[in-house]
């Protein structure tokens, strides 16, 4: 995002404040919140107090993130016996605390236009891996997802987005997936999530309608409340995913893509 674009999203208190009440712990001045919750339980979108405000760029959450309890892990690798060379490295960083973020797919979820593909693409960038964007592959193989819904209806775009989105969860670690906005509502698809790293981003619907190209989103131009609606819908299910949760109105891209890639990198597992 560039300062004027972060500029605008800034200006204003939310209209929407979609940050869950949760423990936090992260420090003021950091750009997202964390919270040791577990990932289900659904959260209603409190308004937001000023302390609130204060810590809302602290990551919500973090399982498996450094200084998770790793006797599992532990457990499995005594009574494993001599182990493949990668499999061996791969516990050696465990024990130091970080899985190589090759191993993994980092997933982005969030609602619509919540910076998924513009911050997905830098963190990737700054991790070294690829990315990929499961809207545009849906594009590639079915064509424009507006013309689908008009020809097809909702429910099969949600069954072949669940397929593309479990190809390339199988396809192999490594990359940067970032989900369609409405992913999280296939079961299916929640449940693969639980086997990777899933960054949900956040942000209010007034700096979604400040900084979208709303020519783009023509549900959001006809209906500026669509946005905030179906967030309330889709928030528990975002919750369930998600690992770790970053609000991008408060900070630019530059600055989240850093921290979320770091986050990454000290991600430990969920198994
Ligand atoms: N801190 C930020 N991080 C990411 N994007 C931001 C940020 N601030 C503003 N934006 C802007 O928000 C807009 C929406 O971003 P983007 O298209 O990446 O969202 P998205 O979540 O992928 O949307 P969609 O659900 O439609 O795929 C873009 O214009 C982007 O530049
Ligand atoms: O929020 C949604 O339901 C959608 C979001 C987009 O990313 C696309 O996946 C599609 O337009 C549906
Ligand atoms: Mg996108």
């Amino acid at each position: 995002m560039s300062g004027s674009r972060r500029a605008g999203r800034q200006a204003g208190p939310p209209s929407v404040d979609p940050t869950p009440a949760r423990s936090l712990t992260g420090t003021p001045g950091s750009e997202a919140r964390e919270s040791g919750a577990p990932k289900t339980g659904a959260v209603p979108l409190p308004p937001m107090s000023p302390i609130t405000a204060a810590l809302s760029v602290v990551p919500l959450k973090r399982r498996g993130a450094r200084g998770q309890n790793s006797t599992s892990q532990s457990a499995a690798d005594s009574a494993d016996g001599a182990a493949p060379k990668s499999l061996r490295a791969r516990r050696r960083r465990r024990r130091r605390g970080t899985v190589k973020v090759t191993e993994r797919v980092l997933v982005f979820v969030g609602p619509m236009a919540a910076g998924k593909t513009s911050l997905g693409k830098r963190v990737a960038r700054e991790l070294g891996v690829p990315f990929v964007d499961s809207d545009a592959v849906f594009v590639r193989a079915h064509g424009p997802i507006t013309d689908f819904f008009a020809t097809h209806g909702e429910p099969e775009f949600r069954r072949l987005e669940a397929e593309v989105i479990a190809a390339e969860l199988a396809a192999g670690s490594g990359k940067v997936l970032a989900l369609g906005g409405g992913a999280v509502l296939t079961a299916s698809t929640r449940e693969l999530l639980a086997h990777h790293p899933v960054v949900l981003l956040m942000t209010t619907q007034e700096a979604v309608l400040r900084t979208a190209n709303l020519s783009r989103r023509p549900l959001l131009r006809d209906d500026p409340n669509a946005w905030g609606r179906i967030l309330q819908e889709r928030k528990p299910l975002y919750d369930e995913v998600a690992d770790v949760t970053y609000r991008t109105d408060r900070a630019t891209k530059e600055q989240l893509a850093r921290r979320v890639a770091s986050w990454a990198r000290s991600f430990r597992g969920k198994r």
